[in-house]
């Protein structure tokens, strides 16, 4: 049986500490996968020397993923077409506004069995509809993907911090190789047949992230925010039910994608950091972005007004009052104080 050959396709701060195990597994389970492991980089200048260089020598993406050590069988690769070249497994891990872009350049490049997983939190919306990222990647691609998501912010799993993970899959056996690649005795995975449901659940998170954060900002307590991350909770499932039926199962909000992700991304994530920010200060989200996250990108905001285009086309706005206040504070100057008092 020939190994398996892993691409990711991504590099930030996800994508950095996800290559840190997929390169000690790809060691680890050394009869399934082949030993290296390309990685898609930005490439970008780091003191005027390349990112890709400086992980190819000192194995370190110095930028997203400060002092921690990646595997040396991880290979950086600032051409797309050249990482993913005859890849059977791929790993998609860049944020969501990125992807389409990303996939139209892999076109026929990748092996004819290959499979994808995407690890990104994020929906493809339209105000005409909405799409996985799964679905977006196997129409571009004509591949089957999987999904993987759950309470994970990375610098911990980077730091071994004990955490779990979801994997959603329609097809078993693939759920199985994706548990090998992934899977380590701090990070986890739950393998399950909602792909879905994983993928809502970490796109629409992202929102409700932000609401937790204009509360902390606000000097809300916890009360607050347990009220807060409720709601969002509500809100999710009732999305999920109106726009993909029985496709999403209950069961998956209570996985380490559902509700454990929501506590973790409302407790420690960026999206509530810079939703405190705005509070404290009124400076445009954007502005904090840069401020705040060096080069990291916020997908709650966009995801906010993904949401609402889809909602108030179908007059639904109104049915979904946690997602349209996070809306109308960002992008209608809307009172951060609204985040109580309108929801
Ligand atoms: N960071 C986390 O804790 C975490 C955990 C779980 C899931 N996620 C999800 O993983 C996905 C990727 O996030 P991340 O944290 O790895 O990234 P990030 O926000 O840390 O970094 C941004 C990345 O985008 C790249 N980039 C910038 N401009 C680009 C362009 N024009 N085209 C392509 N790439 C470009 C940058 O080089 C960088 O690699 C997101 O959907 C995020 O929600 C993140
Ligand atoms: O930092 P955030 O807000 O993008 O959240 C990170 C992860 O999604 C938490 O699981």
């Amino acid at each position: 049986m020939s190994l398996e050959k892993v691409c990711i396709i991504g590099s930030g701060n996800w994508g950095s500490a996800i290559a840190k195990i997929v390169g000690t597994n790809t060691q680890v389970h050394s009869q399934k996968f082949e030993r290296t492991v390309r990685q898609w980089v930005f490439q970008e200048k780091i003191d005027g020397q390349n990112l890709t260089d400086i992980i190819n020598t000192q194995h370190e993406n110095v930028k997203y993923l400060k002092g921690v050590q990646l595997p040396e069988n991880v290979v950086a690769i600032p051409d797309v077409v050249e990482a993913c070249k005859g890849a059977t497994l791929v790993v998609f891990v860049v944020p969501h506004q990125f992807v389409r872009g990303v996939c139209e350049q892999m076109k026929g490049h990748l092996a004819p069995n290959a499979r994808a997983i995407s690890l990104i939190k994020g929906l493809e919306i339209t105000p005409t509809g909405t799409r996985l990222f799964s679905e977006e990647i196997e129409r571009i691609l004509s591949i089957p993907c999987a999904a993987l998501s759950g309470a994970n912010i990375a610098d911990e799993v980077a730091r071994e911090k004990f955490c779990e993970s979801t994997v959603g899959c329609q097809n078993l056996n693939d759920g199985k190789l994706w548990h090998s690649l992934f899977d380590t005795s701090y990070f986890r995975i739950n393998v399950i047949e909602d792909h879905v449901g994983v993928q809502l659940c970490g796109a629409l998170k992202n929102i409700v992230a932000v609401g937790a954060g204009f509360s902390d900002g606000l000097g809300y307590g916890s009360n607050t925010k347990a009220a807060i991350i409720r709601r969002g909770l509500m809100e999710m499932r009732k999305f999920g039910q109106m726009f993909f039926g029985d496709m999403v199962q209950t069961e998956t909000f209570f996985e380490s994608c559902g509700v454990a992700d929501l506590i973790t991304t409302c407790s420690g994530g960026r999206n509530r950091k810079v939703g405190e920010a705005y509070a404290k200060t009124g400076k445009p989200m954007d502005v904090l972005e840069k401020e705040l996250l060096n080069g990291q990108k916020l997908q709650g905001t966009l995801t906010a007004q993904e949401v609402y285009e889809f909602l108030s086309h179908r007059k639904l706005e109104n049915e979904f009052p946690l997602f349209l206040t996070v809306y109308r504070i960002v992008y209608e100057n809307a009172p951060v104080g609204s985040i109580v008092r309108d929801i």
